[in-house]
């Protein structure tokens, strides 16, 4: 072989060489990049399984570790039969996802009085969560829409809403309005009186509400609500119209009087003017006798005779007008007896309406102010802060933990801590500080002519001193403590921003750790 040809062949030689080695270089590089991207892939199963982390992390090591694909071959059968588990079961928690969101979208769908775009975008998400190729992240941006729906249903005016007779698997997202019906029916039994049995009734109404109920119990419980209610306005109807009876008849006993007197007035009168006629006649004779007479003796006899005719129309006279004036007394003392016995009824049926409005707005249980009354009271406060701008605090406190309580020791302890809250809190109070069981374990303090910082150590010492009750159940000492939220009324205030804000600072009280008092300006 010639020299020529030997060079020829070298350098083919080296240009393969050279193109094998970039080749190489090039798969090195696709293999990097390859096994980079295998170990990023494998993060992003990170969580599903552990026996697939733990393969997966072995997996990545080796990769690192540029190990021969051949010698990988085992764990990679491992691991595919392990993906291949892992993929059937998330087909299968997809399906029951699924068929969880159609059930919560459904439950929605079924109360009525929706705003409509509020259906539209709740027939959207159903439509979505139907689609038959669905995945977890063609679900994610749905759950997240239908937790909106969620959300602004929660805001939404429940008592427009009527839900449809709920099937069992509807209670628990009814469950919220359950527990705000139990709630509001607590406080509407609070602004009414009932008095005797049906204070009785009402009492253990308020029991029962007061604990877990079901929701066929809440409806039973409004219906006996509705009946007491119509008991009481029957009862105050017959009440009422016992006493208008009874002004009707006195009424009517007195125009009696009066006719009679009348009617006997009007019979004497006419006698009276008979006598006065007659009285007349017998004056006028006599003068025309004292005229013709002839002789004294004969005038004498006629005079005389005239005289006494006179005399007897005088006794009548005075025996008519003796007559009228008994009928006049008589009338008059019957007159007088019915109107006062009417007003002993009409005083008897004032204390009663006046004790009745007494009964309506005090709690029955705590004997403290009602809600009712701290309504009227806080507008009383407010127009009187407006008026002469003295200071004015409002104060939200709620007794800690109540429900562990109710839980532990049952309701009737429970009703029993409230009463001797109560009282302790309203033992610490002036005369012209005012306190109102608000609803539940809540209560709302107001204190007129008082700066924030100077009711600062007196809610302090109540705290302290509901603190040192020395409660003891079932052998069994039991601490009470309460937080309070206080405000000062300012410029801008209404009642309502002055309580919120209050209630605010009572919510600050319980998030840092309870048995506080909290001021905020
Ligand atoms: N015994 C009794 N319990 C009542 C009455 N009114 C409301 N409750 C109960 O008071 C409890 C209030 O509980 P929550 O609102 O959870 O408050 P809490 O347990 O005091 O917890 P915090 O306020 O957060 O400290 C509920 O269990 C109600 O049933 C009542 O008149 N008597």
């Amino acid at each position: 072989m010639s020299d020529e040809k030997i060079e020829l062949l070298k350098k083919k030689l080296l240009s393969s060489i050279q193109a094998r080695q970039s080749l190489e270089r090039s798969y090195e590089k696709q293999f990097t990049s390859l096994t980079a991207f295998i170990g990023k892939l494998t993060n992003t199963c990170k969580g599903l399984d552990v026996e697939l982390d733990n393969r997966l992390g072995k997996l990545r090591t080796h990769l690192n570790k540029n190990t021969n694909i051949s010698k990988l071959e085992p764990l990679i059968t491992e691991l595919s039969k392990l993906l291949n588990q892992q993929s059937n079961k998330n087909a299968q928690q997809l399906q029951q996802a699924q068929v969880a969101l159609l059930g919560a979208a459904k439950t929605l769908q079924k109360f009525k009085g929706l705003p409509n775009e509020f259906r539209r975008s709740l027939r959207g998400v159903i439509q979505q969560i139907e689609q038959p190729d669905n995945s977890y992240i063609h679900l994610i941006p749905v759950l997240t829409q239908l937790v909106n729906l969620y959300q602004e249903f929660a805001t939404l005016e429940i008592k427009e809403l009527e839900a449809t007779p709920a099937s069992t698997d509807d209670t628990a997202a009814l469950e919220p309005l359950r527990q705000k019906a139990s709630a509001e029916l607590i406080n509407i039994l609070s602004h009414i009186a009932f008095s005797g049995e049906n204070a009785d009734k009402v009492d253990k109404i308020r029991h029962t509400l007061s604990s877990h109920v079901s929701a066929a119990c809440l409806v039973e419980s409004c219906v006996e609500v509705i009946r007491l209610v119509v008991g009481s306005i029957t009862e105050e109807r017959q009440s009422a119209q016992s006493f208008l009876f009874s002004l009707n008849d006195a009424l009517s006993s007195v125009h009696s009087a009066v006719s009679t007197s009348i009617s006997g007035s009007q019979s004497i009168n006419e006698s009276k003017q008979k006598l006065n006629a007659q009285l007349k006649d017998n004056l006028t004779g006599m003068s025309d006798e004292v005229n013709k007479a002839t002789t004294l003796d004969g005038l004498k006899k006629q005079i005389n005779l005239r005289i006494a005719d006179i005399i007897d129309a005088l006794n009548q006279k005075e025996s008519l007008e003796s007559q009228e004036h008994q009928l006049l007394i008589g009338s008059l003392s019957e007159m007088e007896s019915r109107l006062k016995e009417l007003e002993v009824e009409a005083e008897e049926y004032k204390k009663k309406l006046s004790e009745q409005r007494f009964k309506s707005l005090q709690d029955m249980l705590t004997k403290l102010p009602n809600r009712a009354s701290l309504d009227e009271r806080m507008e009383l406060e407010y127009r009187r802060w407006m008026r002469y701008s003295h200071d004015l605090c409002v104060v939200v406190a709620d007794i800690d933990h109540f429900k562990k309580i109710n839980d532990k020791f049952g309701h009737s302890v429970g009703d029993r801590v409230l009463q001797i809250v109560a009282a302790t809190l309203q033992k610490g109070l002036r005369e012209t500080d005012y306190i109102a069981r608000y609803g539940g374990e809540e209560f709302v303090l107001i204190f007129p002519e008082s700066k924030l910082k100077e009711i600062d150590i007196k809610l302090n010492h109540l705290r302290e001193a509901v603190n040192k009750i020395p409660f003891k159940f079932k052998n069994a000492d039991l601490k009470v403590t309460i937080s309070m939220g206080a405000t000062q009324f300012k410029a801008i205030d209404q009642p309502q921003s002055a309580f919120d804000r209050a209630d605010q600072a009572l919510y600050k009280a319980k998030a840092s750790g309870r048995n506080k008092v909290i001021l905020t300006r």
